[in-house]
Parts: structure tokens; sequence; C-alpha cells
């Protein structure tokens, strides 16, 4: 009997039982001979033979059936003749840490194979099934709450003409109060309730002449609020929806399904159409929440708002979102890309998507376990490893990337040589399009049915390249999209153009990275190929979405930015309205702090002010301004302006608060304010959410 290979394996141990391992000979005979038994549970290892043990031993034609349960997936697979493959390894904890240790447990073939397969076809169309149900039911369940938070239907007779159907999504959203009407029109909701004819009864006419008849609706209700010069066109997004392909679709759909069921099919993946509007809708609506004034200049005070008008739903047009960045906080944060990281997956779950954030593991976070998943890349010749941790946290996937290399990086996350940090990337990249056939989350994989990436920054912009190149160009993940969002422009993944050599490309990408500028001459610009490869483009604002088209503020990006002016959108950013609300603020609950809210800020804010003041030493005033400042020590962030200031406003009756890190010279810059005007000036050179009370 030849030999097919050899098969290690290990399984988690008793303490953690999350695997369970089975190991069947093909007839008790063999198993005899070959000293296994069938075993169950965390205690694997206790039982059958060494082979779990030592995690390797060599097997011969028809020898034996492994079939094991990893994070509640099952897997079964037997070595009749078949190959080795390496994606899935179970790892032991029992003979310590076995880190780096690699599993080569599926030796597959022939018929045995096939029947694997099928189990694992029917038990994921299950799985799905399940899903939909659940997804479903969540559904409809958050519509009667919100329904009944939002009181009585009294709109029916306008819904009617609507919608024609008072039992649909529509219904539900758009025959609320005269208000909750008017937020629809107002922040584009609007779209996001009529956009799906699954939302909407398919007797309803979305013809312009409809829609108008909305408008007209609206504008008779007293609606006035200008739409156009918000920028806002919300009837637009109706349209672009409605293709003819589409919209005969849907109306089959709409027949055989339930009104509310979100379609989790192969004909729901993402068309560049419905991309378009869902940004829009998913990623905007997620935002405009938490900052409902941005676009008039009104004050924030989106927790209020939240509370009485819960998002909008997905409804049918639920999405897996991945999205990929560098930090995220709580577990890594250097700027606003952490905390954008953090809070928007939540807020786009809280909506019924299925949301997964990937970010690497820079140190332990308890939280997160491990999934015992080893797969291994190559960059510029290097083999190197990665492994996954996950945690479910409010409604959202965590996955975190374990590497060497991103290891104890603390918030030096961006540190080390040019190649060093793009090889980083590249590995971060290659790994994170792969995560969602690989790293199964509740038990399941994303796959890329209805799939959308969030790609941030220059770090992840390599991102919608690899989704090109490795897949769309060959027919496969042909209705994934990708999104990449701008939040700094400033930072590129500038190099030379040998650099090209480590992205592991197809030579004809090399000109998606070429780009001429004056400073840098020609060179090689990951941001501009990412900017011309993903699907959409998202900055964090409407100022800043017109300003990275300037030359002044594209840093050199400025005409391709231009060029692909089509695809760029400005979103004002969210905030995580816990992490960030006075009113519940963990740091303001000591030494004289308070938390305080829109009641009671006008006696309670000022006692914070004293705490700070007492805190820092500075005299305590209520009359005096306090002026502060929190931010990275760039010149981007106009640090160089208050230099410009300090001899002024020091000259003034005022106080003034500085935190911040970044370019050594205005780090000592800070620290120069602190004690050439100490009388007036506080600063500190350092992170932290906490300061001053930390
Ligand atoms: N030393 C320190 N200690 C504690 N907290 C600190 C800190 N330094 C910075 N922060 C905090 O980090 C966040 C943003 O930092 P920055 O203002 O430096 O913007 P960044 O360029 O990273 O943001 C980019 O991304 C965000 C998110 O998209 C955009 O809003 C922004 O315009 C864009 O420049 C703020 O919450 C700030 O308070």
């Amino acid at each position: 009997m030849a030999s097919v290979g050899t098969l290690s394996f290990f399984a988690e141990s008793a303490a953690t039982a999350e695997a369970s391992l089975l190991l069947l000979g093909k007839t008790d005979a063999r198993r005899k001979k070959l000293g296994f038994s069938a075993v169950r549970g965390g205690g694997a290892l206790d039982h059958g033979v060494n082979i779990s043990k030592t995690g390797s031993r060599r097997l011969f034609a028809g020898e034996l059936w492994v079939s094991f349960s990893l994070n509640g997936l099952r897997r079964r697979c037997g070595c009749d003749r078949g190959r080795v493959s390496r994606q899935f390894g179970v790892r032991s904890s029992v003979d310590g840490d076995r880190e780096g240790e690699e599993a080569e447990e599926e030796v597959i073939s022939g018929d045995a194979a096939e029947d694997a397969l099928q189990e694992v076809i029917e038990k994921s169309k299950k799985v799905l099934a399940r899903q939909k149900d659940l997804l479903r039911q969540i559904v409809e369940g958050k519509e009667v709450v919100s329904s009944i938070k939002r009181g009585s239907i009294n709109d029916e007779q306008e819904v009617g003409s609507l919608s024609g159907n008072d039992d649909s999504f529509s219904s539900l959203n758009v025959a609320s109060s005269g208000k909750v009407l008017e937020d629809k029109f107002s922040s584009r909701k609007v779209a996001a309730s009529f956009a799906h004819p699954t939302a909407v009864d398919t007797s309803v006419d979305l013809s312009s002449e409809a829609v108008g008849d909305v408008k007209s609706k609206a504008s008779s209700r007293g609606i006035t609020r200008d739409l156009e010069t918000e920028g806002i066109t919300p009837y637009a997004d109706v349209d672009i929806l409605h293709s003819p392909r589409e919209s005969s679709l849907q109306t089959a759909q709409s027949k055989i399904m339930p009104s509310l069921l979100p379609k989790i099919n192969e004909s729901s993946d993402l068309t560049d159409d419905r991309l378009g509007s869902l940004t829009k809708i998913n990623l905007e609506s997620a935002s405009d929440d938490a900052d409902p004034g941005a676009a008039n200049g009104e004050p924030n005070f989106a927790a209020t708002e939240e509370n009485e008008n819960p998002p909008p739903l997905a409804g049918a047009n639920v999405m897996n979102i991945i999205l990929v960045a560098m930090e995220c906080a709580p577990w890594s944060k250097t700027g606003g890309l952490g905390d954008v990281a953090g809070a928007l997956p939540k807020a786009l779950a809280r909506r019924g998507h299925r949301v997964m954030v990937v970010v690497p593991r820079y140190g332990i976070y308890p939280e997160a376990k491990d999934l015992g998943l080893y797969k291994r890349y190559k960059i510029a010749g290097q083999d190197m490893e990665v492994n996954y941790f996950h945690a479910s946290i409010d409604g959202v996937d965590f996955v975190f990337m374990e590497s060497p290399d991103f290891r104890h990086r603390g918030n030096n996350i961006y540190g080390g040589g040019r190649v060093d940090v793009l090889k980083r990337m590249v590995l971060f990249c290659k790994a994170a399009v792969e995560i969602p056939w690989i790293v199964p989350c509740g038990g399941v994989c994303y796959g890329d049915g209805n799939l959308v990436f969030i790609a941030n920054d220059w770090h992840t912009a390599l991102l919608p390249v690899y989704l090109k190149a490795y897949y769309r160009d060959n027919g496969l993940m042909k209705y994934t999209r990708s999104v990449l969002v701008i939040h700094n422009i400033a930072h590129q993944g500038r190099g030379p153009l040998e650099d090209f050599s480590i992205v592991d490309l197809p030579d004809h990408y090399l000109d998606l990275f070429k780009l001429y500028d004056p400073v840098g001459g020609e060179h090689f610009n990951i941001f501009a190929a990412g900017l011309k490869t993903t699907d959409r483009v998202v900055t964090v604002s409407h100022g800043y979405a017109w300003e990275i088209k300037t030359s002044e503020g594209g840093w050199g990006l400025h005409e391709i930015i231009n060029d692909n002016d089509w695809k760029l959108q400005g979103i004002v950013n969210g905030i995580d309205m816990t992490d960030w609300n006075p009113e519940v603020d963990i740091h303001l609950k000591s030494d004289g702090y308070t938390n305080f809210s829109l009641d009671n800020f006008q006696t309670k804010k000022p006692q914070c002010k004293a705490a700070l003041q007492r805190e820092l030493g500075l005299p305590i005033r209520n009359d005096v301004p306090m002026i502060g400042f929190i931010g990275r020590l760039d010149h981007q962030k106009g640090v160089d302006l208050i230099a410009e200031a300090i001899p002024w406003i020091v000259s003034q009756d005022v106080q003034m608060v500085l935190l911040g890190t970044g370019r050594a010279d205005l780090e000592e810059m800070l620290k120069k304010f602190d004690s050439e005007y100490h009388t007036k000036v506080r600063s500190w050179v350092g992170f932290s959410d906490k300061w001053p009370t930390g």
C-alpha cells in the first residue's frame, strides 16, 4: 500500500473543549490495527493513539477516516489516495504552547472527498437557511419594536398611496410620525427605505413620477429643507438601484419571499450600481446618525436622536461587510482611523449587516480566542505565517491577525524601515482578502455572497488590488466589491519603483502604482493603485472630499482623485456614542469630575472645568476661556499655527491645555510651551484617552 502522506493534527485540550476529534478506521479491524478508537469531546487526546499527541503519523491509503469539529464546523476526511492539504489546523494546548506548529490534516481522495464535500455543502445549506430565518426574525422584530416606539401609525393614507401595502417594510418606515418622515427625507434614509423592491411592495411605482409624488408629499407636509443645497439627491439612489435586470429579478423574488426576507444568495451579489447606493445608504446613514448636524453646522446631539429614531435597518440590502484596518480602538489606536474601525462596524451591525473587522494582533487581547488556523504567505521570498484570533463583540466579528511581524508593536504600528512596513502591509492585505474563505466566525465563513470589503488608508489600499488581480481577473469573487476610505491622504505608501517586486503582482499592474509628482519624481505609490482599483472611494467628510481634489489638499494624488470623481463620496464620520458621551464617560466619575448631559451641562460642565484646572494646577476660574488641543503632532494638523500664535494667545486672559505625540520637533515644542508659559499653559507629550485624569 502506497503512502499517501503524513497526517498531523492537534486537538484543543479538555479545558477549552472547543474542538472534538473523531477518529474512525474504515473498518473495525483496521481501526484496531492502527490502534485508533473513536473518541469524542475535548478529551480527545486522552484516547486514541499517539498520533494525536505527537501530531504526526505516516498514513496509508484506505486506512483511516478523520472527522473533527473546529469551533462548531464539522470536517471529515479520508485518505484513500489523496493529497495533503494544509488548510485547517487543530492545535493542541496539552503539551504547552505549540505556537507555530501547523496541522497538515486533510488527506482527501476520490469518493471519500466527494462525500465529505457533499456533507459540508448540506450542512452549510442548513446553516445558511437557519441564518436567513434568524435575520428575517431579527428584522421583523426590530421593525415591530421601532414602530411601537414611534407611536401609532398615523399617516396610513399617505402610506397607502405610497406603497399600497401597510404590511411592507416601507410602510413601517414611512408611516410614522411626520418627524420621522422628515428625517427620512432629509437624511437620505428615504433611499434606504425605498431602495429595494423587497423593502417596498412590488406594486410600488418607483418611476420618476412616483418619486416626484413622494417629493411633493414631503413638501406639502411643510418639509422645506433644501436637499440640493446639502448635496443630497435621495431620489437618484432609487433610480440607480432599479436597473431593469434587478427589477425583474427582485419582482420575481418578492413573489417567493416574504417582503422582509434578506437576500443571501448568488442573485443578491453586489452589482456596481447597488454598491454605489449601498455605500451611501449604509456607511452614510451609520455616520449621519452620529453627526446629524454636520451638513448645516448644527451641534451634534446624536445620542438623543439615535434613541428616538433607531437607525434604518438594512432590510433586504443586508450585506457581509469586512472592514480591514491597521488599527482598531480600543485595542490599537494612533488616531482617528482606530476610532472609526472600532465604532463604524458596530453601527453597521446594528442595521442588520453581518460585519467583520480584520486588524493585526499587536498584543495579547484576552477577549479574543485563538481559532487555531494557520496560513503561510510568501512575502518577498520569505515565508510568513499568520494565525487568527476571534472575538464577537456587539454583534461584530473582530478577527485579529497574529504574525511575528505584528507582535508587540504597541502603538508603534507604522514604525520600522520602509521595506519592513511595506512587507507588513502586503502580508496583511494578502491574508485579509482570503479571510472570507478561511476564517469561520460563529462556525460559518462569510464567503463571497453579498460581500464588500472596506479598506482604510494606504496601509490596506493593496486589498482592492489583490481582490482584482488574484480573484476578479480570474473570474472569481466576481460580485465582491471594495470601498477604500481615505482618512488621511498625506500618507500614501510611497517608495522607489523597485518596491513593486515586493507586492507580488503581475507585471502589467506596475502602471497602476506609477506616479510622477514634482516632490517624489516617478515613484511607486500604493494609495494611487488602490484608488484606481477600488469600486468606490469614501472620505471622512464632504469638505475633505472637496479638499483632496485640489492640488494643495491632494498631496500629489489629486489628479487621480479627480479622474475617479465618479466613485468618490464624502461621508461625515460618526462617533462612538458610548465611549465619547459625557453622560456616561467613565473618566468623568471621580476626582471632582462629573457626568453631564444636555439637561444639566450648564452647572455640571463648569464642575468638570474646575476639576481639570485643579488637577493641572491652573487657577480655578470659571470665567477664563480654556483652549484644548488633542491630536497627532504633525504640520498637517496646524500645530505650527499654534506655535505662531502662542505669544499672542498667552498675552490674553486664557488657559491652554495640549496633548499629543508625533514629530520629535513638535513634541519638543509642546514641552517648551509648558515651561515657558507655565502660568497659563499645560502640555503633555503622550497618548491617552483619559489624560489628565490618567
Ligand atoms: N496623543 C493623543 N492622545 C489621545 N488621543 C489622541 C491623541 N492624538 C490623537 N488623538 C485622538 O485621535 C483622534 C484623531 O486623531 P487626529 O486628529 O490626529 O486625526 P487623524 O489624522 O488620525 O484622523 C484622520 O482620520 C479621522 C477618522 O477618519 C478623521 O476624522 C480625520 O479627519 C483624519 O485626519 C481624535 O479622537 C484625537 O483626539
